[in-house]
This record gives structure tokens, C-alpha cells and sequence, in this order.
């Protein structure tokens, strides 16, 4: 266990690159500072003996100024020492730091697409910021005290029998009782305690997130507090877990303050026992030192009680980030192709998301011909948004291939791939920038003209004229808020400024108003001009001019042809196809009758 944690230390250290010789050189510094810490308590001896010698005639005594100031130099030294020490460390631990959010965010960018969707920003922020922040504290603080706390009880022990053995031997048997306690408090039930802890505290802010998050729902299904036993019961576990720790460290920690504060109670009689063959001065000066050096003992000790706890720390920093790498990233292409045109094709496609006990799309197969715009349509949770996913490899297909122009999109350069396909997603994410780098982040190098030529065609005009600052309006700040609708549209000049040939489209209409719908499906067009299109289609009415139609139906292609074709043929399409026609007149009625 202890090899592990070791060579989790040394993992970490790995990340420091050059500078891991930084952190080596600001332990070495640290140890030699503590042990030239211990070097004024020699001098206060020194200064005893010769006092003592002469007493009552103190002032006659030799070499106690020199004495006094070699004290005071050393304490200099050692001070000047340990803040070079943590210059070295913190200077190690921040670049440390720097590289594994590096190393952190580029494994992210090389992981599948797909490992985004859900709600998993904050969580792996948070991975990577946490880890960052507790790399810094362990390097740059944590480790030079480790070293030290080591280093200073080695020099101690020698320090504690050069003067009187046997009031060192008591002074080490309070160490090493102190010692005991510590450890009796760390190890048993308690083993493993510092892991708990940081679960408990994860899952309590976990569950704080989800309860932020229900409040609007509470209020407005007007639910009780009790809706939220489970962040009740992350705090009350928590709580428990630290109390239950609390209770159990008693006994060891009654002890162990005991031991390092009650070295007098063993020093003073034996002192005295000492003393009993007439060389009383002697043994005082050996006690005022023994007396002075048994509490620096115990804080020692302490240091190491903390100093300890950067091993777990090391332990759970690289924990968190083997949470991120474990992740396998897509594989790249050895030797990238070119596609050869702009048609899609799917070719036996089968494919089950992680951990998913039937395949999403099994076995699906068909093509968009360059330049045609092909409807996907279909119950929910036929398959429809998988299948838009795998072209631009959110995920990898289990079996079968989708190819670009010929080509398998797993052959391509990932760079190509995406300068080929624009995808519109359903729920539209704008950046708290401005329209204008919104809009841009399609491409970077855009002319003012054509961005505010995208923002025309992607009917943009009126949200543009009521903004503040125009194009230049940071969205999400001072009030700016887009509605649904308008956010989609911006989202539609991103793509339509990116011109890319194919289009995938996940089409969602539902939250728009009637005025915005017609907006939004003028952009549709715009965006649709001359390329290949695979358009998700949620109401029947959006395809029913496309070049063909797929009806997907629990993971496979039950139906395809035109709207005509397949209303003809009296299936799952031309029931959905009633299913609509009923629905709108349904609707129209009742507008009618109101
Ligand atoms: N990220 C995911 N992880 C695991 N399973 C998923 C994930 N996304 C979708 N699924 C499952 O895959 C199947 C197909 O889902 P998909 O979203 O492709 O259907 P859809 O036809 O687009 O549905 P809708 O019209 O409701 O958007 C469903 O059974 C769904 O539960």
C-alpha cells in the first residue's frame, strides 16, 4: 500500500517536468532548515552551562553574547532557509498544477464528443480545478513539511542523547508514546477515513447542486422541504462520518496531547533524581534544555500528524485525475483520407451507448446523396439523434461504418471532419460573449460583412435591432437574456457562417412562437441551400418536401421514401402522418371555436 501511495507521489511529480528537480531542491532546502532550527536550542544549553558555571556571578560568564547572537543567526538562517525552500516549491507546485490542467484538458479534447452530452461540464471542471488546487497546496506547502517532519525528529533523536542520555530517553519515550497514539488514532476503524471524507464531501455538494437546481420546481409543484431528503441525507452522513470520527479520536488524541505536553511531569523528577550527586548546575542546564526542546518535540510530531496527510493527498489527486484518463480517447487515423464528395452513407451500422444493454441502432443502413436533403422521423427514442451523432463521431460505431464522400468518417482528419459537417443542436449553448464572437466562433476568420451577413440570413435582424450594443452585445450579462427562439437562430448564423457541405439538424420548433417558427424554418432554408442535409424532424410538416424520408423506429429503418411515396403505403408513417393531420385540425378547431 505504502509502494502504491509512493508511486502516486511520484506520478504526481511526473506532471512537474523540469521542475520536478524544483521541488527536490525546496525539500532538501526544507530539511536543512529544520535542522538548523534545532541549532538554538544547543546555544540556549550553552548559555545555561556557562551561566551556570559562574552563578551567582552570571555576568562573568564567557561567550554568552556570542552564544545569543549564534542563536539568533541560525534562527535567521533557518528562516531564510525554509522561505527559499517554499520559493522553489510553490514555483514547482503552480507549474505542477499548470501542466496536469494541461495534461487534464487535453485528454478531454481528444475524448469522444459524445462524453460531453449530459450535464458533465461542472463535474469535470470541477475534477480538474479540485486536482489543480490540491497539487499546489501538496507541493508547494505539504511536501517541504514532510520532508522536515522527517528530517527533525532524525536530528532531534541524536540532539536528545548528546547532553544527558537519560533525560533524552525519557524525552523520546513521550515521542514515541505520542507517536503511538497518532497512530492508533490514524489506522483501525479510522483507516481510510481521509477517503471517506472526501467522498462525503463530494456527494454533499453534489446533492447541493441538484437541490439549487429543483428549487423552481419545488416552488411551483409547491413541494415541502422533504423533496429533498437526499441532500438532508448527505449532510446528515456527512455529519455522521465526521462526529463518529470525531468520537473515535478521544482516547487517542487525550493521549497524545498528554504525551507531548507532559514530558515535564518525567523530566522534573528525574532532574531532581539526578541532581542528588551533587551536580545540581550541571543537570539544570541539561533540564532547561530538555525542558525547552520536549514541547519542539512535540510539535515535530504534530507536523508529521499533517504532513502524512499529503500522502492521501497525492492519493486522491491522482485518483481524480485517473477519473479523466481513464477515459480512452477516439482513435486517430494513421494515414487521414480526403472524402471524395459530400454524400453520407450508413452502411449496417450497429451501435449501443456505454453500458446500455440494446444497441441504440442496430444494424441501420441507407444514404443521403450529395446535395439531397434526407427527414429523419420516428417515435421517440427510435434512434433519430444517435444517428445524427455518429456523423461527426460523437461516438464510434460498434460495427458497420458512416462515410463521408466514400470515406469512413474514423479514417478522416478529425480537423477535415469538422470543417465538413455543421451541426445544430437542439438546445442551443451561446457564450457569454458577444453576438458578433458567437456568431464568429464558426470561423475565426471571418470579415465583419460576411458575420453580418450570416446574422441577415439566419434572419437575426430584429434581435440585432433591439440589443443595446447591436452585434456587439454580450449575451447573459446586464439583463441580455435571448429567448429560445432567438438563441436558435444565432445558433443557425453560426452554422450557415461555417458553409460547411453537409447539415445535421435536429430540428425543435416546440418552444418557438408561431413568429419565430417562421423565422426559424426561413434560416432552415438559408442554411440548407446546395448542401447535404440529415434533418431530425420532430413535426412531420418540416419534411414533407424533403428528397427522402427515414422512419426509425426502435434502434432500425422500418420505412423510407417521399412523403407521398410512403403516405401511400399505409405504414407506421402514414399512421403517423393521420396521427398529425388530426392533431392540427384538432388545434385549428379549437383556435376556432375560442
Ligand atoms: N447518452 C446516452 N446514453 C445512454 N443511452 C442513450 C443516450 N442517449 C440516448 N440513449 C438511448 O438511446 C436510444 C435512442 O435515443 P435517441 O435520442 O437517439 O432517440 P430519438 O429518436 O432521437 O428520440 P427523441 O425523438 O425523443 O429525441 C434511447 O433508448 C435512449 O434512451
Amino acid at each position: 500500500m505504502f509502494l502504491k501511495k509512493r508511486s502516486n507521489l511520484s506520478r504526481l511529480l511526473a506532471y512537474a517536468g523540469g521542475h520536478r528537480k524544483l521541488t527536490v531542491l525546496g525539500c532538501v532546502l526544507s530539511g536543512a532548515a529544520a535542522v538548523l532550527g534545532l541549532v538554538p536550542y544547543v546555544c540556549v544549553w550553552l548559555v545555561a552551562r556557562q551561566a551556570l558555571a559562574v552563578f551567582p556571578a552570571v555576568t562573568e560568564a564567557e561567550g554568552l553574547a556570542r552564544w545569543g547572537w549564534m542563536a539568533v543567526w541560525f534562527a535567521v538562517a533557518n528562516i531564510a532557509l525554509y522561505f527559499a525552500a517554499l520559493m522553489c516549491t510553490h514555483i514547482a507546485a503552480f507549474r505542477t498544477a499548470r501542466n496536469m490542467r494541461h495534461a487534464g484538458v487535453a485528454h478531454l479534447m481528444e475524448l469522444p464528443l459524445g462524453f460531453f452530452t449530459g450535464n458533465r461540464s461542472g463535474e469535470l471542471r470541477k475534477i480538474i480545478d479540485d486536482n489543480a488546487a490540491l497539487t499546489e497546496d501538496l507541493l508547494a506547502h505539504k511536501l517541504p513539511d514532510l520532508t522536515a517532519a522527517v528530517v527533525t525528529p532524525l536530528a532531534a533523536i541524536v540532539l536528545l542523547f548528546v547532553f544527558d542520555w537519560r533525560m533524552g530517553l525519557l524525552c523520546l519515550l513521550t515521542m514515541v508514546l505520542a507517536l503511538g497514539c497518532m497512530m492508533a488514532m490514524m489506522g483501525g476503524r479510522n483507516a481510510g477515513f481521509f477517503h471517506r471524507y472526501q467522498r462525503e464531501i463530494e456527494k454533499m455538494s453534489g446533492e447541493a447542486v441538484e437541490y439549487v437546481r429543483g428549487i423552481p420546481v419545488v416552488k411551483v409543484f409547491q413541494q415541502t422541504v422533504y423533496s429533498f431528503k437526499a441532500f438532508y441525507n448527505a449532510i446528515q452522513s456527512y455529519s455522521d462520518l465526521a462526529s463518529q470520527y470525531a468520537m473515535s479520536c478521544r482516547a487517542g488524541q487525550t493521549g497524545f496531547l498528554t504525551c507531548i505536553n507532559g514530558a515535564f511531569a518525567l523530566l522534573i523528577p528525574a532532574a531532581l533524581l539526578l541532581s542528588s550527586g551533587g551536580n545540581g548546575l550541571e543537570v539544570l542546564a541539561d533540564f532547561i534544555f530538555y525542558a525547552l526542546f520536549a514541547p519542539a518535540c512535540g510539535g515535530m510530531i504534530n507536523r508529521i500528524m499533517y504532513a502524512s496527510e499529503s500522502v492521501m493527498e497525492a492519493d486522491e489527486a491522482m485518483m481524480k485525475m485517473d477519473e479523466i484518463l481513464q477515459n480512452r480517447p477516439l482513435p486517430r487515423a494513421a494515414i487521414p483520407e480526403k472524402p471524395k464528395g459530400h454524400d453520407i452513407t450508413f452502411t449496417d451500422v450497429t451501435f449501443r451507448y456505454p453500458g446500455a444493454a440494446r444497441p441504440a441502432l442496430d444494424h441501420v443502413s441507407f444514404t443521403v446523396p450529395e446535395g439531397s436533403v434526407a427527414g429523419l422521423v420516428g417515435p421517440s427514442g427510435g434512434g433519430k439523434s444517435t444517428a445524427a451523432a455518429l456523423i461527426p463521431r460523437f461516438w464510434d460505431v460498434e460495427s458497420g461504418s458512416v462515410r463521408i464522400g466514400g470515406v469512413d468518417v474514423r479514417d478522416m482528419d478529425r480537423r477535415e471532419l469538422m470543417e465538413q459537417v455543421a451541426f445544430v443542436f437542439q438546445d442551443t449553448r451561446l457564450f457569454k460573449v458577444s453576438v458578433l464572437e458567437n456568431i464568429r466562433m464558426a470561423r475565426p476568420s471571418a470579415t465583419l460583412e460576411e458575420i453580418r451577413s450570416a446574422a441577415h440570413a439566419a434572419q437575426c435582424d430584429d434581435i440585432l435591432e433591439k440589443l443595446p450594443q447591436g452585434i456587439d452585445t454580450v449575451v447573459g450579462t446586464r439583463g441580455v437574456y435571448l429567448s429560445g427562439g432567438e438563441a436558435q437562430r444565432i445558433a443557425l448564423a453560426r452554422a450557415i457562417l461555417k458553409d460547411a457541405p453537409i447539415v445535421v439538424l435536429d430540428e425543435a420548433t416546440a418552444f418557438a412562437d408561431p413568429e419565430n417558427e417562421a423565422l426559424i424554418q426561413k434560416a432552415f432554408a438559408k442554411l440548407m441551400e446546395g448542401k447535404t442535409v440529415l434533418m431530425i424532424a420532430h413535426r412531420l410538416s418540416t419534411v414533407k418536401d424533403v428528397d427522402s424520408i427515414l422512419v426509425i423506429e426502435k434502434g432500425a429503418v422500418r420505412e423510407r421514401g417521399t412523403h407521398d411515396q410512403l403516405a401511400a403505403q399505409g405504414g407506421l408513417y402514414a399512421r403517423m402522418w393521420r396521427d398529425y393531420l388530426q392533431a392540427a385540425a384538432w388545434k385549428v378547431g379549437k383556435e376556432a371555436a375560442v
